[in-house]
């Protein structure tokens, strides 16, 4: 039996046979999973479970996810590599990763000015997949790719979802895709193993916030407030119902996104029975308005360390 260690917290275990057994143990998480794979799969493919696993292993433990948002090439790509690993190494447990895009309807201010200088130095597509291609096999957590429709739309949803797969992403977020319109996303999305996780809002009607939650993998993502995405001072009572009302609906993990951005924000939304929490602007903001690229990485990780200890 040949014993290999691969990167910092694997270890690869190869058979006599072409089975191969990769244990990882993950510090920060206090977890050791054993996952048999085939050579030919990636490596990032064995190393890192789904979106769903993951909530599954973080309910066996009683913890609640913590899913930060940032936006790709914002300073610039090598910093968003290294916000990665730091993210990963600071207990994230997905990490969401969102493609600049020149019109994203769906953002407040500060993710649309991370978009618009991300894509004025030049960020584009596939550079982000050759930067993930890279970094994904160093993570421990999954990477759940945010991109609004029309970047799919323009390669082609099976392209799409085969390039997203070869780099070793586990989820799809499609913040702009009605749900009429998430039948070939799904079936793709399926056929790639890709968990592609739909939205529901605080005004979405309660028929159609169960055909969502019905359709959506990995978790359901309800969005605490109407508007865009941007810190807000406190987060909405309403997500206590909203989040009651979708848990009579599905038994799939439920994470809170919208207006979060202080420790007190995620103790009140796991105290309402959050399964994960989201937070994005606030992550966004202190990283483009970073004097340099190490102050932004150093106020990431202080930030992300209080809002982490929240959760405990
Ligand atoms: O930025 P906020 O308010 O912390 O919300 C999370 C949000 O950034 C992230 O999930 C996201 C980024 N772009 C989006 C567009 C639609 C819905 C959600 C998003």
């Amino acid at each position: 039996m040949a014993i290999a260690l691969k990167g910092a917290n694997f270890l690869q275990l190869k058979k006599k046979s072409d089975t191969h057994f990769l244990i990882r143990f993950s510090s920060h998480k206090s977890t050791v999973s054993i996952k048999r794979f085939t050579p030919m799969a990636t490596l990032a493919a064995a190393q890192t479970v789904g979106l769903s696993q993951t909530f599954s292993n973080l309910k066996i433990q009683g913890k609640v996810a913590f899913i930060p948002f940032i936006t790709a090439g914002d300073p610039d790509l090598s910093t968003t590599a290294e916000a990665l690993k730091l993210l990963d190494s600071c207990g994230s447990d997905i990490i969401e990763l969102g493609v600049p895009y020149s019109d994203p309807l769906a953002d407040g201010p500060v993710i649309q000015a991370a978009a618009t200088r991300s894509l004025a130095r030049g960020t584009n597509f596939d550079a982000v997949l050759s930067m993930l291609k890279q970094v994904v096999p160093q993570l421990s957590c999954p990477i759940a790719l945010f991109t609004y429709y029309n970047p799919i739309l323009k390669r082609g949803t099976e392209k799409f979802m085969s390039i997203i797969k070869d780099v070793g992403v586990h989820g799809l977020v499609v913040p702009d895709v009605p749900l009429e319109e998430t039948k070939v996303l799904r079936e793709e999305s399926i056929k790639k193993q890709i968990e592609l996780v739909l939205l529901t809002t605080p005004t979405t009607p309660t028929d159609r916030m169960k055909a969502i939650v019905e359709a959506s993998e990995g978790f359901v993502y309800l969005v605490s407030s109407v508007g865009v995405t941007g810190a807000r001072a406190s987060v909405s009572v309403r997500v206590q119902t909203l989040l009651r009302d979708i848990k009579e609906a599905t038994t799939k993990p439920v994470a809170v996104g919208f207006g979060i951005s202080k420790p007190e924000h995620v103790k009140q939304v796991v105290g309402w029975g959050a399964d994960g929490v989201i937070v994005g602007s606030a992550i966004v903001k202190l990283l483009g308005d970073a004097k340099s690229p190490e102050e932004g990485l150093k106020e990431l990780e202080t930030f992300t360390k209080s809002l982490k200890s929240a959760l405990v």
